[in-house]
């Protein structure tokens, strides 16, 4: 079944030209781009977009990171979008990440992991909604 979900090429991978690439892989896998924005964004946003992190002790720097550089906010949609789009970024960690994911790919750190994507389909729409008002 067709869902949406919503993704962040995050500032590093921004910085390293990689946005196409990243593009690419989802397309790639079917899904469809039905928005895009390339922003940067203010500490207090980041605060929204990760309010279940909000007071971890690895939130500063979090927050640091997404508000660094410009990032690149996108709605994909396709068939089990918010799975499929998960399976392809990789685990959090990329040390940890499938070889062939973004994430193994692109990615340094935990902390500066190149991509976000949603975890559910709530957050997927709540993700949205934050970031895409008029969608
Ligand atoms: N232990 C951690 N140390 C640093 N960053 C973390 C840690 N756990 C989660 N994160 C970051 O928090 C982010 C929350 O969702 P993301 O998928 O954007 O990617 C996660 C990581 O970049």
């Amino acid at each position: 079944m067709n869902a949406r979900t919503f993704v962040i090429i995050k500032p590093d991978a921004y910085a390293a030209g990689q946005v196409g690439n990243v593009l690419t892989r989802y397309e790639s896998a079917g899904m469809r781009i039905l928005a895009m924005d390339l922003r940067k964004i203010e500490p207090e946003f980041a605060d929204r977009h990760y309010s279940e992190h909000v007071g971890r002790d690895y939130y500063p720097g979090l927050r640091d990171f997404m508000t660094e550089g410009p990032l690149v906010a996108v709605v994909l949609e396709g068939e089990d979008a918010v799975g499929r789009v998960r399976a392809l970024n990789g685990a959090t960690d990329p040390a940890k990440a499938a070889a062939g994911t973004i994430r193994a790919d692109f990615a340094e750190s935990m902390g500066r992991n190149a991509v976000h994507a949603s975890d559910s389909q709530a957050s997927a729409e709540a993700e949205i909604d934050l970031w895409f008002p008029v969608l």
